[in-house]
């Protein structure tokens, strides 16, 4: 049995819209769409982790955050525990900081795109609280 893996996760969002950055094929749940986000270390709060990941992945700075929610989901090769935050403000212009494809998604159009499984209840709520 491996560890859970506590994950921090932006849901970036910019008027009827959020973010999103296509996974790179050969990682796990590669070739789907996510919110931006990684693995929060040891000893490392969630929003410092939050804002580390969206400046790495996305180039962008964070400067407003609240939690949304947290889930656990077990893939059958790995458990994770993600740790869900809206990103309401943020400094810098966005980009596929590590080569990969980012989009800007209007929130009615996010059920037609492909999400890792666990994703379902994010949307779930963005389209029940936020549209
Ligand atoms: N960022 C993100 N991860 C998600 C989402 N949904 C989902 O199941 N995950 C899973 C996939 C991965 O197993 C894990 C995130 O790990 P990651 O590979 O992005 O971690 P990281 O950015 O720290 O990457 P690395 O340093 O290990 O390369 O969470 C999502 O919407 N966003
Ligand atoms: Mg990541």
């Amino acid at each position: 049995m491996t560890k859970r893996v506590h994950v921090a996760v932006g849901v970036i969002l910019r008027e009827q819209q959020v973010l999103l950055a296509k996974r790179h094929g050969h990682l796990h749940q590669g070739g789907k769409w996510e919110f931006p986000g990684g693995k929060v270390e040891a000893n490392e709060d969630v929003t410092a982790a939050l804002v580390r990941e969206l400046e790495e992945e996305i180039g962008i700075s964070a400067t407003e955050t609240s939690p949304f929610m947290t889930l656990s989901y077990d893939y059958p090769e790995k458990q994770v525990f993600l740790d869900i935050h809206l990103v309401t403000a943020f400094t810098g212009q966005e980009q596929g900081a590590e080569g990969q494809e980012i989009r800007w998604v209007s929130f009615t159009e996010l059920p037609s795109l492909a999400f890792p499984d666990a994703n379902k209840p994010i949307l779930d709520k963005i389209l029940s609280d936020l549209v």
